[in-house]
């Protein structure tokens, strides 16, 4: 197997505020608080649409190699959160930082060459592209990617070319779709997409990765695979922020829960202890967090 996935080691998966003085976004162990900074962390940030606050002061920080998941209604603002960290909005306030340091008036470019990855909830692979072409065409921050870098450095570029195919193989490998690598990605399944989806992501190499997701129409076989699959990396070193609604995916995947409603943060916990929360349950049942 490659290195795609061979980081620093795995975290407790708690979360903790890379900016101590809120609090926000779980607590922090004593003893972690000299160390690295967040993953990621997420500071009263806000953004609205018209009248709509999709997302109203929410913060949430995930320790280096941990995995949070996102849970909420329909509409609660996760995809928004989403967006906001990946850089396809601007926050109207508040800060994200990424390693500790501060992002949020980045382009989503410059956030992948930090190391952010993020997959869409409804995946759109390029149909009449193969499988591999599709993963070649993920974001990978190459020198060939500017006209003066495939002018200037033509063997550089020749170079990272290969590395990013075989990389591109064995990551087709690692999701069960080598065998499909040279068909159009339009004879995929739904599930198939998703694992073409995630398998994009990891192209770039992410320290942290986003799933908007994964397990939506995905069948039960595909969904302990794609379970697996996201176990791996995880325990490989990456960070996750799991948005999803399949419970069962966030109980056995995601040590801790943040449970968000009408763009607000509405609990923190461990998969059970948000399950039994009353205002979750409120929140889901359509009588909101008022
Ligand atoms: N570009 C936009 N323009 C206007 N309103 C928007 C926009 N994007 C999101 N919204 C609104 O913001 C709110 C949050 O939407 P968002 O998609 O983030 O929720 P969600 O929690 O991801 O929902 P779901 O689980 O259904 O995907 C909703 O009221 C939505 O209609």
């Amino acid at each position: 197997m490659s290195d795609f996935a061979s980081s620093p080691g795995q975290g407790d998966g708690s979360t903790g505020s890379a900016y101590p003085s809120t609090g926000a976004g779980g607590t922090r162990s004593p003893a972690r608080a000299s160390q690295a900074p967040a993953a990621l962390a997420v500071e009263s940030v806000s953004i609205a649409f018209g009248g709509v606050r999709a997302v109203d002061g929410m913060s949430l920080a995930i320790e280096p190699g941990g995995m949070l998941g996102l849970i909420g209604p329909n509409g609660a603002g996760k995809t928004t959160m989403f967006n906001l960290i990946a850089g396809t909005l601007r926050p109207d306030a508040g800060r994200i930082a990424i390693g500790g340091v501060s992002v949020e008036r980045e382009a989503a470019s410059r956030r992948v060459g930090r190391g952010l990855a993020r997959t869409f909830q409804l995946p759109r692979p390029f149909l009449a592209m193969s499988v591999l072409e599709n993963m070649l065409a993920a974001p990978q921050g190459q020198v060939g990617e500017t006209l003066l870098g495939n002018f200037f450095r033509p063997r550089e570029v020749a170079r990272q070319e290969r590395a990013a195919v075989e990389r591109a193989r064995e990551l087709l490998d690692f999701l069960q779709l080598a065998r499909l690598q040279d068909e159009e990605a339009r004879v995929l399944s739904g599930g198939q997409r998703k694992l073409l989806e995630f398998g994009r992501a990891l192209m770039a190499d992410p320290a942290i990765v986003l799933l908007d997701e994964p397990a939506a129409g995905v069948n039960p076989a595909l969904l302990d695979f794609m379970i697996d699959r996201i176990a791996t990396i995880n325990a490989r070193g990456m960070t996750v922020l799991l948005i999803e609604h399949n419970m069962d995916m966030i109980r056995r995947l995601c040590p801790r829960v943040l449970v968000m409603a009408q763009g607000r943060r509405l609990a923190e916990g461990s998969p059970d202890e948000v399950v039994r929360n009353a205002e979750v349950i409120g929140a889901y049942l359509g009588g909101a967090a008022a």
